[in-house]
């Protein structure tokens, strides 16, 4: 089996993948005599990943880490310098291409940060935007203002607010749907009329899935770009 660990700003997450299929893995008690190979992709530094990585040495566990390049198969980066995407957007993107092949999508991971990547039906990524999570959005203005709070229990809807709570939490919630609608405008082709499919990961994900008909959430996009990344690179 192998081991593919997803580490974050925030948290690390990391799963087991035997036979087409994730299992959860708990961290510090891991069957290292059952993997084979440790798949890793990190956006920041992790002493956690470390021990992990020393714990694989030690039982002559071989580790690939994700990286993002120009282009994997047809899949292309839009960015110049593609070292500066976020390993965790390529791998969405990957896991988007791979799900969806010939189909226009739109990936959205909502977690700390929001992240929106525009990929056209050839699989050139056409760019995105990276937005203050949902959280993000609310704490800064509480932080930030005087009169603005939040209640710690008032949910994020997609209507107006009347209250202050109210206003705070929907207004995020708008901003990132009307983010995302703007996403759609840069896949729109008159003469075709071809579908988009717009996938949604992260802790925020499925709260968002439901403003978009016919959108999917899938919690394990990231693990299974991860998992696309090993078997479409050279690793040799
Ligand atoms: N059911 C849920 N489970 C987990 N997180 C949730 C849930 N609902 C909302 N959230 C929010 O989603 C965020 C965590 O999402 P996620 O796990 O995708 O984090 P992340 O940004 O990817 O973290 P990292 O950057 O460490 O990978 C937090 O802001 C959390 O409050
Ligand atoms: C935006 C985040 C923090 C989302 O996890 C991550 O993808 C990242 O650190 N990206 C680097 C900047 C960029 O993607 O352009
Ligand atoms: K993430």
């Amino acid at each position: 089996m192998r081991l593919l660990i997803d580490v974050g700003n925030t948290s690390l997450k990391a799963v087991l993948w035997h036979n087409e299929q994730a299992q959860p893995a708990d961290i510090n008690d891991l069957p290292w005599l059952q993997i084979t190979e440790v798949i890793y992709a990190c956006v920041g530094r992790s002493d956690l990943l470390n021990d992990v990585l020393a714990q694989a040495a030690s039982n002559n566990i071989i580790c690939f880490e994700a990286k993002v390049t120009k282009t994997l198969g047809n899949l292309v980066c839009a960015y110049e310098h593609v070292a500066n995407l976020g390993i965790d957007r390529w791998l969405a993107l990957i896991a988007g291409f791979t799900l969806y092949p010939n189909t226009a999508c739109i990936v959205v991971d909502a977690g700390t940060a929001t992240t929106i990547d525009v990929l056209n039906s050839e699989g050139l990524h056409l760019g995105g935007w990276i937005l203050p999570g949902l959280d993000l959005m609310t704490s800064s203005l509480t932080q930030n203002t005087q009169r603005v709070f939040d209640d710690g229990k008032t949910p994020f809807t997609n209507e107006l607010g009347k209250n202050t709570p109210n206003g705070l939490k929907n207004g995020a919630l708008v901003a990132t749907i009307g983010a995302i609608e703007q996403a759609k405008l840069h896949l729109t082709d008159k003469k075709t009329e071809q579908k988009v499919q717009i996938i949604f990961a992260g802790g925020y994900g499925l709260l968002l899935q439901q403003q978009f008909e016919g959108s999917i959430f899938d919690s394990l996009l990231v693990m299974k770009g991860l998992n696309y990344w090993y078997e479409l690179t050279e690793t040799v």
